[in-house]
């Protein structure tokens, strides 16, 4: 559909439409109200827009709302309000909550209204007093402009409510329009801003600064890989049609001269007419930023969320608060965990990492605790330390802690608390000085209310709580696919493999396609998928066609559609987590570990299964050995 504005014309066919949709019913149309526990699970998943909103675009505008007598409501992408900034008194007290978090403003339960239609609509719209199908919208003007994602889908809306009197509303959409210009160009820049070269134009240089320029991303072969609605507008171009376009296709130079000569003071002409200013800026060098950052700022490559994650890592990881990470599995945690453990000052020191999934229960004790000499039969003669004796000094990673047993729970809980452990079979206590870091894929509030959790253990190690986001809701998937490209190529070269050592470009359809998965699997799934484009490909560019076809096919993840036939000697290379522990029967995974010399991250790979995945299985191997 073509993008609208709001736009005095077309408006009014918006609100027709609206109420043609709804004609014939007679219910009350009015807001429903989401539970809280299901208005805050919204909001969390709206956190990377609601952070770059907070970041900058509403710190500009917080006095002109208070002034007009307006607030802005950012509702997600089924219509219900999950943030609001401005004047509260706009409703009576008894129907403000109607404008507050958690109402509901889908054009299904409430009628023609500003953020269900324009969700509908797709585009601006204004509905204003008596075009409110809500009785107690009537008093009310309302805007909309829908927010998209850099791959133009539309993920929630941003909009303005305000009396209708007094000329108004002018000026409200006005400031509307500006925000969204704002909100669009940031999350562009944003998720491109590592590996792209942006291009502004604007007919004054003067104005190059302002939301209402052009903007155009191009990567580093002078593709075209977004643009924002402005530019399209005034090019004529169309988001899915013209990407990949290049850029002597679009104005009078050439991108290498232009890339390699000025960055301001440029002046292009496009569509054969338009003079316009430019201002071209590069993506920062690898190198520079590489050498500049810790490991932890390594790993912040543009995505809201996990910037927020190791910017409070970073801050907090001298202060001895236990941090608790949430991420679905392959998300990266022991990655940032080693991360945060070598920019810490105990970088020197152990990083001891226990995986409470793999251990088979009634072993997780003397594993963490240690056990002095005879302490049990079939105890190593000798004694064991323990593995937070181990990590003295250092730090302590509590892999998959959901799976901890309830008894030794407490027990942790003792030792967190008194700081001295005391080893199975012993008398004697010993002082541990250890930073806890837990992880855990699983919602832990669940696992506490079915009594499987001990809540008291859990406020101990949620010192901090930080949230690891699924590849598929990353916005700096783009920066990461290099990275994992680059981390590939130069393990090939360290490994003595074949292979230039070149880091091949992604095709804008490749890049395309790895952006809309959905990866369960996450970095890890990703990862063995680019591994296998990287065997396949033999020159600088990554294409479709060097990913196995049954991927294409399905254009779904392919680890989850078995229906496809392997392809030999590639497939085996992607992860497919819920076949391989199937074809690999119990009786061979202990022999092919020893053959790894008990290396279980070697076999995981060697698997293509997660590390957990294997834990689990070799767990459930020694439980059925020993039933
Ligand atoms: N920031 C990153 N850059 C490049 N590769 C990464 C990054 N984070 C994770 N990976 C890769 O993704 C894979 C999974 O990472 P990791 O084991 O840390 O995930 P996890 O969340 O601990 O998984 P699980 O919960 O299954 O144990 C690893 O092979 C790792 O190399």
């Amino acid at each position: 559909m073509r993008e609208t504005a709001i736009n005095n014309k077309t408006h009014r066919q918006h609100v027709t439409r609206a109420f043609q949709r709804r004609a014939g019913s007679d219910r009350q149309w009015r807001p429903e109200r989401c539970a809280d526990v299901d208005t805050a699970q919204r909001l969390a998943a709206m956190q990377s827009l609601l952070s770059l909103l907070e970041q900058g675009v509403i710190a500009e505008v917080g006095d002109m709302l208070r002034h007009w007598q307006c607030c802005l409501l950012l509702a997600d992408r089924d219509g219900v309000i999950v943030k609001r900034w401005g004047d509260a008194q706009l409703m009576p007290a008894a129907q403000g909550d109607w404008l507050m978090p958690g109402a509901n403003w889908n054009e299904a339960h409430s009628g023609c209204n500003a953020i269900g239609t324009c969700l509908v609509e797709r585009g601006a719209i204004d509905v204003i007093a008596g075009e409110h199908a809500c009785e107690q919208m009537q008093h009310l003007a309302g805007f909309a402009v829908p927010l998209k994602t850099p791959h133009g889908i539309i993920d929630g809306c941003l909009a303005l409510i305000s009396d209708p009197y007094r000329d108004r509303t002018h000026r409200h959409s006005g400031l509307l329009q500006v925000l969204s210009m704002q909100i669009e160009n940031r999350r562009l820049i944003n998720f491109y801003r590592h590996d792209h070269y942006r291009l502004t134009f604007n007919s004054s240089r003067d104005n190059l600064d302002s939301p209402r320029s052009g903007l155009l991303i191009f990567d580093a072969l002078g593709r075209l890989a977004a643009s924002n609605t402005r530019a399209r507008w005034l090019l004529g171009l169309d988001s899915e049609h013209d990407r990949g376009r290049r850029f002597e296709s679009l104005c009078d130079a050439r991108w290498q001269e232009t890339i390699s000569s000025v960055e301001s003071g440029l002046t292009l002409r496009f569509a054969g007419r338009y003079h316009c200013h430019c201002r071209l800026e590069s993506p920062p060098s690898r190198g520079s930023r590489a050498a500049a950052a810790s490991p932890l700022q390594r790993l912040d490559l543009g995505d809201p969320r996990l910037h927020q994650s190791i910017m409070l890592a970073s801050r907090l990881k001298d202060r001895g608060i236990a941090m608790l990470i949430h991420g679905e599995t392959g998300t990266g945690k022991e990655v940032f965990v080693k991360a945060l453990h070598a920019a810490s000052q105990r970088a020197e020191q152990p990083l001891v990492a226990i995986n409470c999934a793999a251990i088979p229960g009634d072993l997780v004790e003397a594993e963490l605790f240690g056990y002095v000499r005879g302490a049990f039969t079939g105890a190593d003669p000798r004694g064991n330390i323990g593995r937070l004796r181990e990590a003295n000094g250092g730090r302590l990673f509590l892999d998959e802690i959901g799976d901890m047993p309830l008894g030794v729970q407490a027990r942790l809980l003792r030792v967190l608390q008194e700081r001295r452990v005391t080893p199975l079979g012993g008398g004697e206590s010993y002082p541990v000085d250890i930073e806890v870091i837990a992880a855990t894929h699983r919602p832990l509030a669940q696992e506490i209310a079915a009594g499987r959790f001990r809540a008291d253990l859990y406020y101990r190690l949620a010192g901090v709580e930080l949230m690891l986001p699924p590849l598929r809701e990353r916005e700096d998937i783009h920066a990461l696919i290099h990275v994992v490209l680059t981390n590939q190529v130069n393990a090939e070269q360290a490994a003595g493999e074949q292979g230039a050592g070149i880091i091949p470009t992604p095709t804008p359809e490749l890049m395309d396609w790895l952006v809309r998965q959905p990866w369960p699997g996450n970095i890890r799934e990703m990862e063995n998928v680019l591994r296998v484009s990287l065997a396949m490909a033999d020159g600088p560019t990554l294409a479709l066609h060097h990913l196995p076809a049954n991927l294409l096919v399905a254009d779904v993840v392919p680890s989850f559609a078995p229906s496809f036939p392997p392809i030999s000697g590639v497939s085996s290379l992607h992860p497919t987590p819920t076949m391989a522990p199937l074809s690999t029967s119990n009786a061979s995974l202990k022999e092919r570990l020893a053959e790894h010399r008990g290396n279980r991250s070697a076999l995981a790979r060697e698997l293509g299964i997660s590390r957990t995945t294997l834990y689990k299985r070799l767990r459930e191997q020694s439980e059925a050995l020993s039933s």
